[in-house]
């Protein structure tokens, strides 16, 4: 391999291993210079990421790049300018091949369609540098989806990469390699597949039956799928998910043996694949056999079983999972032969004592058309929510976040972006991300008001969460209470500065958390008028936004109010 072929790969297995954001802002428009004794040379477009991949990454690199070429490592980073015909060298002008990545995707016919599109989109673009071809990400609205795993076959066996280097699994790194490269790659076959569970609506263009697709239940050494990042001691616990948490700890201490199969079900970007995954690594630190899939990999899977004629492959590799771990359970539901043969797959490993894990969206009950067997063995053993995280939950989510991140993020911004209730963790990540990138893109110091600039258009510039439940006389009440000061006072005419603050956060507060109107407020506050009214909150907002102490101060009001004392 030489150094761009490598670097190809280590780029691949980074983007797995770090978030997208870190990912685009980092890692993207990197490329290999050499690999001479030892020492591998990496171009970066400017000094600023340079010293991000240094003091961050440097490590992490390394590693990958030991893993890959079996050898010691030593890496230097150099600075290029911009050079437009860099990425094009990268094939020595040959024409681009395709690259291949499973992604969580959600199995619905327009979908499967969308990424075939997408697949010949990626052929436009080599591999090493096809994200800085592609538009650049809105790190805050990115999905699951995008969290890619390295280039596999579409069927992928097992999960032991620690216990096998890199250069055993020519299979998994020849895809990167052997790929099409110096002509045009196919264009896919547009002959419909006879398969039950897709070809019910629509015919679906086809790929060629490439080695890529060829399906080989048996094919060796290909790289763990799961995510070294969702481990238990990343995943923090709070009230929302302590059922499904506790329950996914005790199935990974004792697999097959309590709560089988256990059936995780809940939102969007709350944990559920984080938890499934966890399990995983448990099973795999113990030496079993584990299988981790969504359920559009198992369709996949079934229907390259039948088109090469390998089901009994296909039943042999899954039954001799130890663990078997399903994301998006919920996709297989009106999929008769998938259903059929998950139902077997699941009787095959429940008799045998073998643990299974499955997630979904829904309970069992709410999956409608789900064949009512498999819906009883869903429900046959545990079931386990998660709920989105409350305010401190989130906090401690963001605060868990920043260390793995290794940045310094101040309580009141890691507050300001805890603020706003949010129904997924996903999107929370996605805000700390976004804040960060922000500050570190316009080399700024981490603030309140840097914070609200950078989320401005998902917060719309609030410091957001308006809080139903409470009433202008719970806020007036509090804001006495907090501020020590005589209701009558606060309702009075006096203008000394001590009793004119916290007349004003009053006056925020009630617009900003109670659904009262400014008639309604004025009223509350001793009869004053709605121009009062309005005065106050732009004073107090305009300080929120250029001044952390009282952002802070804020929160901390608010604090009181929702949890009083
Ligand atoms: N309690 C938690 N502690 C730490 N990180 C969390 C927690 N919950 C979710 N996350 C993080 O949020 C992101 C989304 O979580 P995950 O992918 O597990 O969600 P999900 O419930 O499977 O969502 P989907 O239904 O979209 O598949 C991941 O990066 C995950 O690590």
């Amino acid at each position: 391999m030489n150094a761009k072929q490598i670097w190809q790969t280590a780029i691949e297995r980074l983007r797995t291993r770090v978030n997208t954001a870190v990912f685009t802002s980092w890692f993207q428009g990197t490329s290999a210079l050499s690999f001479q004794d030892g020492v591998f040379i990496i171009l970066v477009p400017t000094t600023f990421v340079k010293a991000q991949l240094e003091t961050r990454f440097q490590e992490l690199i390394r590693s990958t790049l030991i893993d890959i070429t079996g050898s010691p490592v030593e890496i230097k980073i150099e600075v290029t300018k911009e050079q437009p015909s860099r990425a094009n060298d990268q094939n020595n002008g040959r024409q681009p091949k395709r690259t291949y990545r499973l992604s969580k995707g959600r199995l619905t016919t327009p979908l499967r369609g969308k990424r075939i599109e997408n697949n010949a989109a990626a052929s436009t673009n080599n591999g090493q540098t096809e994200g800085s071809a592609q538009p650049q990400e809105n790190i805050y609205t990115r999905k699951k989806e995008d969290y890619t795993l390295t280039p596999r076959p579409a069927t992928p066996p097992s999960y032991k990469k620690e216990q096998q280097p890199a250069e055993q699994h020519p299979s998994y790194l020849t895809y990167v390699q052997e790929e099409p490269q110096d002509h045009e790659a196919p264009a896919p076959h547009e002959a419909p597949i006879h398969h039950p569970d897709v070809s019910r609506h629509e015919p679906i263009r086809r790929e060629p039956p490439t080695r890529m697709q060829e399906y080989n239940p048996t094919r060796p050494g290909v790289e763990g799928l799961l995510n070294p990042r969702y481990t238990f001691s990343s995943f923090i616990v709070g009230k929302s998910n302590k059922l499904a948490h506790a329950t996914s700890l005790a199935v990974a201490e004792n697999p097959g043996r309590i709560y089988n199969p256990l059936f995780l079900y809940g939102g969007v970007g709350l944990g559920k694949t984080h938890l499934l995954h966890a399990i995983g690594h448990a099973g795999e630190t113990d030496g079993l056999n584990v299988l981790y899939t969504t359920s559009e990999k198992f369709t996949n899977e079934i229907i390259n079983a039948i088109r090469f004629q390998k089901t009994e492959e296909f039943r042999s590799k899954y039954r001799q999972i130890d663990i078997l771990l399903v994301d998006d359970i919920q996709f297989i539901a009106g999929k008769e032969s998938t259903e059929e043969e998950f139902f077997h797959t699941f009787n095959a490993l429940h008799n045998s004592n073998k643990q299974i894990v499955v997630t979904s969206d829904r309970p069992p009950k709410a999956i409608s058309s789900l064949q009512d067997r498999l819906r009883s063995r869903f429900e046959w053993g545990l079931q386990a929510d998660v709920q989105p995280p409350e305010y401190e939950h989130r906090l401690a989510i963001l605060r868990s976040k920043c260390d793995s991140l290794r940045f310094t993020v101040p309580l009141s911004v890691i507050e300001y972006i805890a603020r706003p209730v949010c129904s997924s963790v996903r999107e929370l990540e996605g805000a700390l991300n976004r804040v960060i990138a922000y500050a570190t893109l316009h080399d700024a110091p981490l603030t309140v008001g840097l914070a609200a600039k950078a989320l401005e258009h998902i917060y719309d510039n609030k410091p957001p969460t308006r809080t139903a439940d409470l009433s202008v006389s719970e806020v007036f009440d509090g804001v006495c209470q907090y501020y020590n000061v005589n209701p009558e006072l606060l309702r009075g005419k006096q203008r000394d500065r001590d009793i004119v603050w916290p007349r004003q956060v009053a006056m925020y507060l009630m617009r900003e958390e109670t659904s009262a109107s400014l008639l309604q407020i004025g009223t509350t506050l001793g009869g004053r008028d709605h121009t009062t009214i309005m005065h106050g909150w732009e004073k107090v907002h305009a300080e929120i936004g250029n001044n952390d102490q009282v952002r802070q101060e804020i929160a901390a009001v608010l604090e009181s109010l929702q949890h009083p004392s």
